[in-house]
């Protein structure tokens, strides 16, 4: 039964999350040091219905952005370490949705320190060079991992062309000041402008809510609120 606000297969989605043990309550430092009070640990999407359900959002979201001109693609990138389960379930799931259209298509990920044996290097997969790249990857909070993955296509001469993540926390960015009482942009929202390349959310922190709020505590919910309206970005 779909919720008002959120479709089925998001609600699934949340749920398979939350039954899985991937979106997890408690305190959590973050790559940002921000303390959450939920964590969306995509490393625990390992067993194989989990790995179905997680694909098939992947796949979905983007054969339909695909579809409607949103981004054209040669290689899908997942960055070390939670992409790069991302980046070759969703290229094998296209090539088994449609074989013919997604023949062509690649992964590759990069490793977080360069290899300086053997074929060396820090691209495993598909040479990036000259290539239309589509990132995937687990959760944007604020924007650093997504960054980091934009700057090393770009030297291994490749065109980002979109990103594709699972979770969007809708924080804002970091003030330079560090003060996080500042009202400031949105992580996700800076990237858009920086890049001029369109990222798209499988879930936002608004359907883990209205997922959490019928499977989760009052006061996990409640404290993902608190946190929220501490973080939560302007726009
Ligand atoms: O938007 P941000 O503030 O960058 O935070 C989100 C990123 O932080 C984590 O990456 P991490 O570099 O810890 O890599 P991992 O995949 O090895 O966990 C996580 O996997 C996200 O990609
Ligand atoms: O910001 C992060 O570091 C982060 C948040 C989250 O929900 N999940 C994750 O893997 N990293």
């Amino acid at each position: 039964m779909a919720s008002q606000n959120i479709p089925q297969w998001k609600l699934d989605f949340v749920k398979a999350a939350i039954d899985g043990g991937i979106l997890k309550f408690g305190s959590f430092e973050l790559k940002s040091k921000r303390i959450s009070p939920y964590f969306f640990n995509a490393g625990e999407f390992h067993r194989g219905p989990l790995i179905n359900a997680v694909r098939d959002a992947f796949a979905h979201t983007i054969r339909e952005a695909h579809a409607e001109g949103v981004f054209d693609f040669d290689v899908v990138f997942g960055p070390a370490y939670k992409g790069i389960p991302l980046a070759v379930m969703t290229v094998s799931k296209l090539a088994e949705l449609n074989p013919v259209k997604y023949d062509y298509l690649s992964y590759s990920y990069d490793r977080k320190e360069a290899k300086d044996h053997g074929e060396g290097g820090s691209i495993v997969g598909a040479s990036l060079k000259g290539k239309r790249v589509l990132v995937v990857d687990d959760v944007v909070t604020a924007g650093t991992a997504k960054r980091e993955a934009v700057d090393k296509i770009r030297r291994e001469g490749g065109e980002v062309v979109g990103i594709v993540v699972a979770l969007d926390r809708k924080e804002k960015l970091p003030a330079a000041d560090g003060d996080d009482s500042k009202p400031m942009p949105s992580a996700i929202g800076e990237l858009r402008k920086e890049y001029g390349v369109p990222i798209i959310a499988i879930l936002t922190v608004d359907d883990i809510i209205a997922g959490v709020k019928r499977l989760a505590t009052e006061d996990d919910v409640k404290k993902i609120q608190e946190y929220q309206a501490k973080y939560r970005a302007s726009d």
